[in-house]
């Protein structure tokens, strides 16, 4: 009886609780409204260039204002306000008497859901800002055995960037990763400039980190972008894994980013995130209202523009980028408006990401002759290397059933749902704080038995994280979700994805049409190459181990997605083209290499970013790197801007050395 009145008078304190949170909510509400309502000082194609008087084909420097004109001249235009060009076009547009123009595709799209960390992340919602389609066949769909539709196969190997003021960074997960070694490598291929040493300055100088991050060595305090180790709201999965990951074999990583050892183990991840608990991206970060309208002399930031085309002018040495043509991204608005033209007085910088910068390249005429002859594009600069050499982290999962709680598909349901979204309102914390990935493990595949699972990673510790031979291969992301096979009602799911750190196959992107509002055909050319088969059979054994491990410990995991410990490799094979799934992390299809090639491929810029063989025209996002980084790659792209910032300073004299 005693019990039965001490329930019922916790629920109705409850209910009073919730009553009372309610009544703030509507008073909160309005006001969480009028912030995102706040405008933004954005412009249009019209207000930043003149109406293009001809045909576009036949555009050249003398339809371009002239460069003394007053009104469509630029000192730099910066193509595609994503997360590397958002950083980019901040610092450049440090400098008075600068005129700084950035353009982007996508909308400022700021709003409450936008900033909230687990819904903006999640980009199949509706209003997501981003481009999702399908890359051209690969092995995986031809062997999806029996996946297909919307709950596999194809749809897992569906591509996702950010289409808005901020790019990709508005819609990831947030982690932020920067990786050692891989520097090393491209020092030591001869990239001058980008040895560890080179790069950490400018990660330094990007950040702004919070809380008990910032008393750790390493991390940037006075930086625009803001970081935190996340800790806040662990799903009950969280012990119980880290705890797995010990037994087998992996030590636990204070630091994942510490340059000084290499993160062979489990560690709990960083990620871009402001003291308030709102998603911190390259758009509230570099470009912010406040920042545009202090520079507002100098510096438009242009979006829902679309950029068209690159235009040439001949010169002795070549040709040189001098201007773009512009429109409305949305058609009905640019068949009304018309197309416009805008001049760079001394350079263009595409930032369009791994696919639109060399998609735009292409559409321009600088790409593969041949292919660009087919598509009927006129050739400006025969260079093999646009396009080439698509990279991703192309992964597969492990999945398991949880109670319900354990795992986001509790907020399926509206009562945990909106409790939670109460909190984050409120307190700024639980659920709705959450990255999907709390934990993450890197490893050599060399440390894993093939036979168990189990690592010796622990052996390793002391290793230096500087040194390229120790640049993990395999990446293991403990999910609490079931990633390609949603669980049945009323039951929770948790994925271990097993991710190619450091893949060796790769694919291409080519235009598919020269309508630049078609997305290009994406070939990701994943597991084309043999090595990687067995670096991911042996990183499946051991998100197999873990979840074997987990169980043993006593937790609640239920087989719903697995192959045997002891499957044979055609098992192997048939389950990885099932649960197949791209991770997102396009990369390398401008890559910083020389014109004529490295041991990889044909190169698209120099070391300076700059375009081989064309002036005035450098590319700096997550498509310049020479072969993708073991780590996420938001932050490097965000350290490229910067960097990028200065190289283009020094070289016009605003900033010595
Ligand atoms: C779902 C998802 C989750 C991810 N999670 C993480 C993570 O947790 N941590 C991490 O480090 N990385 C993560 N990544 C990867 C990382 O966010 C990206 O690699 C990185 O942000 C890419 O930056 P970028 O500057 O190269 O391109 P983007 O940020 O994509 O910017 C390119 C911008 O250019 C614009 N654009 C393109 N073409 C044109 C044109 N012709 N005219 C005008 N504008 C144009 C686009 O609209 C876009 O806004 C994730 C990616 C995705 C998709």
């Amino acid at each position: 009886m005693a019990e039965q009145r001490a329930a019922s008078t916790s629920y109705a304190l409850f209910l009073a609780m919730l009553w009372r949170w309610l009544n703030w909510i509507w008073l909160y509400l309005p006001f969480v409204r009028f912030l995102s309502d706040a405008p933004y000082p954005e412009q249009r194609p019209e207000d930043v260039g003149l109406p293009l008087k001809i045909r576009e084909e036949d555009v050249s420097v003398q339809d371009l204002p002239g460069e003394e004109d007053a009104e469509g001249v630029w000192d730099y235009i910066v193509g595609g306000g994503g997360t590397s060009g958002c950083a980019l076009a901040s610092r450049l547009s440090e400098t008075p008497g600068i005129r700084v123009l950035l353009l982007e595709r996508g909308p400022v799209g700021d709003n409450f859901l936008s900033r909230v960390p687990l819904i903006s992340t999640n980009f199949a919602r509706a209003n997501s800002p981003n481009y999702r389609w399908l890359p051209q066949s690969s092995m995986l769909d031809q062997g999806s055995e029996g996946k297909g539709g919307k709950k596999g196969g194809k749809a897992d190997m569906a591509m996702v960037s950010g289409k808005v003021l901020g790019g990709t960074s508005r819609i990831n997960s947030m982690l932020y990763t920067r990786g050692a070694g891989e520097w090393e490598a491209m020092a030591r291929a001869g990239r001058k400039g980008w040895s560890f040493n080179d790069v950490y300055p400018y990660f330094l100088k990007s950040e702004r980190a919070l809380g008990p991050m910032s008393l750790r060595p390493g991390h940037g305090l006075t930086g625009l972008w803001q970081t935190r180790a996340y800790g806040h709201y662990l799903l009950p999965s969280y012990n119980p894994c880290v705890s797995a990951a010990q037994s087998v074999g992996l030590p636990f990583i204070k630091d994942l980013n510490a340059p000084q050892r290499a993160p062979y183990g489990v560690g709990d991840v960083d990620v871009s995130m402001d003291d308030k608990g709102r998603r911190c991206s390259a758009y509230s970060a570099f470009v912010p209202a406040e920042l545009v309208l202090e520079r507002k002399d100098r510096f438009a930031v242009c979006t829902e523009t679309l950029a068209r085309k690159i235009v040439f002018q001949d010169t002795d040495q070549g040709p040189r980028a001098v201007g773009l043509v512009i429109e409305d991204e949305d058609e009905e608005r640019a068949k009304e408006k018309g197309r416009f033209v805008v001049r760079a007085r001394r350079e263009v910088i595409l930032c369009g990401g791994a696919i639109g910068s060399p998609q735009l390249l292409q559409l321009s005429g600088v790409g593969p002759a041949e292919f660009l002859k087919e598509k009927g594009v006129k050739v400006v600069k025969d260079l093999p290397g646009v396009g080439e050499h698509l990279q991703d982290h192309f992964g597969a999962s492990v999945q398991y059933l949880t109670p319900l709680t354990h795992s986001f598909h509790a907020l399926e349901h509206a009562f945990y749902a909106i409790r939670h979204i109460l909190h984050y309102i409120l307190f700024g914390a639980g659920i709705f704080l959450a990255p999907i990935v709390q934990i993450s493990i890197f490893t050599k595949s060399s440390t894993i038995s093939p036979v168990d699972g189990r690592c010796t990673a622990s052996k390793l510790i002391g290793e230096s994280a500087l040194n390229p031979e120790n640049v993990p291969d395999v990446e293991i992301m403990p999910i609490p979700a079931g990633l390609s096979v949603p669980p049945p009602p009323g039951q929770g799911g948790f994925s271990f994805l097993t991710v190619l750190a450091t893949p060796f196959s790769f694919g291409r992107v080519r235009l598919a049409s020269t309508d630049p509002r078609q997305r290009p055909a994406c070939d990701l050319g994943v597991l084309s190459d043999e090595r990687d088969w067995a670096v991911i059979r042996v990183g499946l054994k051991l998100s197999l181990a873990l979840a074997g491990e987990m169980k043993s410990q006593g937790y609640a995991l239920k087989d719903q997605c697995v192959l045997p410990m002891d499957a044979n490799e055609e098992e192997v094979k048939a389950f990885v083209r099932r649960q197949g799934r791209t991770t997102y992390h396009y990369s390398s299809t401008c890559r910083m290499a020389p014109e004529a090639g490295d041991g990889d491929g044909p190169g698209v810029v120099d070391d300076e970013l700059r375009v081989h063989g064309v002036l005035g025209l450098r590319v700096a996002d997550a498509s310049i790197f020479p072969k993708i980084l073991s780590v996420h790659l938001q932050a490097p792209c965000v350290m490229v801007g910067e960097k990028c910032a200065d190289m283009i300073k020094k070289s016009w004299g605003d900033l010595k050395d």
